[in-house]
C-alpha cells in the first residue's frame, strides 16, 4: 500500500498489512452532475467477509462497482480517488480491465448465467484467460469450481444442459462457480440472495462461510440479519458516505455513530 494514502477516518479496525487486499481512499462517484459517493475510504482484508449495508439508494452498489471498475460500463459514471489491489492502482491507464475483473469477480443480484451449457458457463472464463492447456485440465477446473460453489453433486450428471434451466439458487451458485473458475482474489456480491427463496439463500450464506479465507469477499445486502450472519466486518453507508466501518458484532451491538444506531434500530431505511 502507498504510505502516503491517509488511513480512513471511519475505520475502527486495523487490518494487518499481510491480509490487506484492497484499499480505497477518498473515492467519489458521479453520475453526470449527481454525486452518488463522497470521499469513501476503506480497507478490505483477505480473511474475512465484508458487508456493505445501508438504506436504499445510499450508494452501496455504486461503491461496490468501483472495486472492479464495473462503473466503466455506465457511460455517465465518473470515479475519482484511489483504489488499490495489492498496492496497485486499479484505475491506472496500464491496468488491464478484463484481467482486473477476473481478479475481482462479481456476482449480481439476479443470477445471470450465459444461455449455454452448465459446463460452458464455467469453462468460458478459464478458456479466454488461457488458464488450461488441455481439455482434461479445463474439465478439472470446471469440476473444482463447481465443487467449491457447492453445486457439483447437483449438476455432475447434466453438465451439457443449459445453465438457465437450473433453479434460481442453483443459477446463483453457477455464477459463483463461474467467478471462482478464473481464480479470483476478491469476490464482490451485490445482493446475491435478493432474488432467492429462504432455502436457496441459506445455501448461498453457507457457501460464503466456506469460501471465506480463500477469497476476500464483499457482499452488499439490505438485510441486516444477513450481514450479521455472513460477515465479520460491516460498513454502513448513508447518503453516499461511509458512516461507520467496524467488526460486525461491534457495529450491531455498539455503534459509534448516531446514524448507524438509528439505522440498525429500524428508525429509518
Ligand atoms: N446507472 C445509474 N445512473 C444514474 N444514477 C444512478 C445509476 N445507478 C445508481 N444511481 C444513483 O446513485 C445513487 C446510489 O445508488 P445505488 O444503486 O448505488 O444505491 P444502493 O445503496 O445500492 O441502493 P439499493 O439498495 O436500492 O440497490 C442513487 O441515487 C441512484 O439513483
Amino acid at each position: 500500500m502507498n504510505d502516503e494514502i491517509a488511513a480512513p477516518a471511519t475505520d475502527r479496525i486495523a487490518i494487518p498489512p499481510e491480509t490487506l487486499k484492497m484499499t480505497a481512499r477518498d473515492v467519489d462517484v458521479f453520475y453526470g452532475a449527481k454525486q452518488a459517493i463522497e470521499k469513501v475510504s476503506i480497507d478490505i482484508g483477505m480473511d474475512h467477509v465484508t458487508a456493505f449495508i445501508g438504506p436504499s439508494g445510499c450508494g452501496k452498489s455504486t461503491f461496490l462497482r468501483t472495486l472492479n471498475r464495473m462503473n466503466d460500463t455506465i457511460p455517465i459514471a465518473r470515479v475519482t480517488g484511489q483504489i488499490e489491489l495489492d498496492g496497485e492502482n486499479i484505475y491506472d491507464a496500464s491496468m488491464d480491465v478484463v484481467q482486473l475483473r477476473a481478479r475481482v469477480g462479481m456476482v449480481f443480484q439476479k443470477p445471470n448465467p450465459f444461455p449455454k451449457s452448465i459446463f460452458e458457463n464455467v469453462a468460458y472464463g478459464p478458456r479466454i484467460h488461457g488458464l488450461s492447456t488441455s481439455k482434461a485440465e479445463l474439465e478439472e477446473i470446471v469440476e473444482k469450481s463447481l465443487v467449491r460453489a457447492g453445486l457439483w453433486d447437483e449438476v455432475k450428471d447434466r453438465l451439457t444442459e443449459s445453465g438457465t434451466a437450473l433453479s434460481g439458487g442453483q443459477q446463483q451458485r453457477l455464477c459463483i462457480a463461474r467467478a471462482i473458475a478464473v481464480d479470483p482474489e476478491v469476490i464482490l456480491m451485490d445482493e446475491p440472495c435478493s432474488a432467492l427463496d429462504p432455502i436457496a439463500t441459506a445455501k448461498i450464506e453457507e457457501l460464503i462461510h466456506e469460501l471465506r479465507g480463500r477469497y476476500a469477499i464483499v457482499i452488499v445486502t439490505h438485510n441486516m440479519q444477513q450481514a450479521a450472519r455472513v460477515s465479520q466486518r460491516t460498513a454502513f453507508f448513508h447518503l453516499g458516505t461511509l458512516v461507520e466501518y467496524g467488526e460486525t458484532s461491534d457495529l450491531f451491538t455498539n455503534p459509534q455513530k448516531e446514524r448507524t444506531k438509528d439505522y440498525i434500530t429500524g428508525r429509518y431505511g
